[in-house]
Order: C-alpha cells, then sequence, then structure tokens
C-alpha cells in the first residue's frame, strides 16, 4: 500500500535517516523500533508527507507521493509524539475542533465525537476540561483525535511514553482492536521493545539512521540462530567473574547490567558448567543462571552492541 523507497533526510551534514526502504500493507500492523534519536520520527514524517526527503520516494498505491501527497494525506491519521490538544477545551470540544478540520459537520460530526469518545474510554469525562486530565487520557485523547475522520493507517509515534502502565495497557488493547475490528493499519513507533514484539505483525529496527533489521518477530530473532543467549544473575557480580568469563574462549559477547550478566556463546557451546566454576572461583554468589529466550532487545545487541534504551 505505502513504500518508502531508498529514502533519506540530511540535516546539515548529519543523516538523520540514511537509505531506508519500508514498506506497510493493508490491515497490518507495523513496528518502527529503536532508540532515541534514531531516525523513527524523521521517517514517519517523510511518509505522512510533513517533511521532505533530501533524496529517495514516498509511495502510495505506486504512485509517487512527492509532488502531490494528496491521496496520501487523506488517509493517514497521525498521532504525534508531543500532545496536541487545547487543555482548556474539554474533551468533547477538542473533537469538534479537529473533527472540523477535516471536514465533517453537524449529526455526522456528533457520531464520531461520541464513537471515538467511547473507543478512547473517555465518554464519562467528555465535558472536563483538557487541563484536568492525567497524561495517559490526554494520550488517549490525542489518538482519539487522529481516528476522527476514520483514517485508513493509523501512525502513532510513541504513543506511550510517560504515561501510567493502566494507560498504557488500554492504549494497547486499543490499537488490537482498532486493527481487528476496524482493519485500521498501524505504524507503531516506539523504542519499548515489549509493545512492539506484542502488536506488530512486522518490524524494522533502526539505529543511527539506517535500518539494521526488518520482517516477522521470527525472521528478526532467527539473526541470532546461530548464539544462545545465557542469563547470569548475583546479587554482587564482582570484576573477577566479568574479566574470566569476558576471556573465556566460547564467549561471543557479555553484557554486564547491575545485577545480572547476558553472555552470548555459539549455539552448541555448553558453558553451565564453566560458568559455575568461574563463579566459584572468582567467590560470586549465583543466584541463578539460565538460557533466555531471544528478544528483539537481544538482537539490537546483536548488531549494535547495545542496549535499546541506553
Ligand atoms: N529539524 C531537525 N534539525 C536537525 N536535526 C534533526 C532535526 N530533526 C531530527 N534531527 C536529528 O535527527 C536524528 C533523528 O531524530 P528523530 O527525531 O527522527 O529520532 P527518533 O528515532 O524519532 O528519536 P526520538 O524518540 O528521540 O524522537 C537525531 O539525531 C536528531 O537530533
Amino acid at each position: 500500500m505505502i513504500e518508502l523507497v531508498d529514502i533519506s533526510k540530511k540535516f546539515k551534514q548529519v543523516f538523520a535517516v540514511k537509505n531506508v526502504n519500508m514498506f506497510i500493507e493493508k490491515g497490518e500492523i507495523v513496528g518502527l523500533l529503536g532508540p532515541n534519536g534514531a531516525g523513527k520520527s524523521t521517517a514517519i514524517s517523510m511518509l505522512s508527507s510533513l517533511a521532505e526527503p533530501t533524496s529517495g520516494d514516498v509511495r502510495y498505491l505506486n504512485k509517487s507521493m512527492l509532488k502531490s501527497p494528496g491521496p496520501l494525506r487523506k488517509i493517514i491519521g497521525m498521532v504525534p509524539q508531543d500532545i496536541a490538544l487545547y487543555t482548556e477545551l474539554t474533551a468533547e470540544e477538542n473533537m469538534q475542533f479537529f473533527g472540523r478540520i477535516y471536514r465533517l459537520k453537524g449529526a455526522e460530526l456528533q457520531r464520531k465525537v461520541d464513537e471515538v469518545l467511547e473507543l478512547i474510554g473517555l465518554s464519562d469525562r467528555r465535558k472536563d476540561v483538557v487541563s484536568k486530565f492525567s497524561g495517559g487520557m490526554k494520550r488517549r485523547l490525542n489518538i482519539g483525535v487522529a481516528m476522527l475522520h476514520e483514517p485508513d493507517l493509523l501512525i502513532m509515534d510513541e504513543p506511550t511514553v510517560g504515561i501510567d502502565p493502566q494507560s498504557r495497557n488500554y492504549i494497547l488493547e486499543t490499537v488490537k482492536r482498532l486493527n481487528v475490528e476496524k482493519q485500521m493499519t498501524v505504524l507503531y513507533t516506539s523504542h519499548y521493545m515489549e509493545e512492539v514484539e506484542y502488536l506488530c505483525d512486522r518490524i524494522y529496527i533502526m539505529d543511527k539512521g539506517n535500518l539494521i533489521a526488518s520482517g516477522t518477530q521470527e525472521e528478526i530473532k532467527s539473526i541470532l540462530s546461530a548464539e544462545k543467549t545465557i542469563l547470569v544473575k548475583a546479587d554482587r557480580l564482582n570484576n573477577d567473574f566479568l574479566h574470566a568469563i569476558k576471556n573465556y574462549p566460547a564467549v561471543n559477547r557479555v553484557i554486564t547490567g547491575e545485577k545480572e550478566v547476558t553472555i552470548m556463546v555459539p549455539k552448541e557451546e555448553n558453558i553451565f558448567s564453566s560458568i559455575i566454576k568461574l563463579a566459584e572461583e572468582s567467590g560470586l554468589n549465583l543466584n541463578s543462571v539460565d538460557i533466555k529466550t531471544p528478544t528483539l532487545e537481544d538482537v539490537f545487541l546483536h548488531l549494535t552492541g547495545r542496549a535499546l534504551r541506553d
């Protein structure tokens, strides 16, 4: 349905997005995952024709949208990262205001406002001014505003940043429902790996302006199929153990956390007994040693050597 073809955006001498290729098919929930500054917002700004690419193309139904993005704009509902609401107006007044921008009016506007308020769980707070809302409620209203014109594609830029877990769950469930019940296509950007794992059919992972992996979760995780990840937990890690494990011949990579160490070794390597021996020798009290099911976070670590949320 929509494609980014070899798209780049340069700010002065720096590429915010570099030679990125991406596609979105109707009915999918596509995830765009990456740490802060990866280029996610810039990529979706180009996709929704809010920013002009330095090079490359944006295509909708096989037609370039660079010169006349009208058809693409019409089908997009954009949920920006920053909340764009009038805080002195009520929830309902905000909806009506933005609905008119989408050229909705009269009974149709009111029907849409009622429907969307119900969907985002704010019907009973419709007459309250937004300044009294919690962060999570503002986020939900921000999403509602983008859905008033029933967009085919809802683009959500980190919609759960800085909100309580309950609102976060509500938003995730709403996205799922919109996709299943209304066949809405969703592009969901986040630096929360778990959200993308939970929601998305296909995933693109960006880092420093580049696309570093793409595919279904299984495809992306298969990047790690040659390795296994072992998680060692201990209350007080010591330097002797860390030094020994980093220099152990079969170990490919070690990532040290506060009370845990992630160790990546070739799949066929049996290193359990060696870990226990090294712990004993260095006087480390182990809490546990487990094989970890790979996550997208592990893939990101493997590809970049850094955690998704540094
Ligand atoms: N208007 C701009 N002028 C100059 N540099 C910019 C501009 N917009 C973005 N950048 C830079 O481009 C890079 C990518 O930023 P972008 O906002 O697209 O990343 P992101 O993945 O969305 O991260 P975040 O979650 O922090 O928004 C960053 O280094 C950012 O500083």
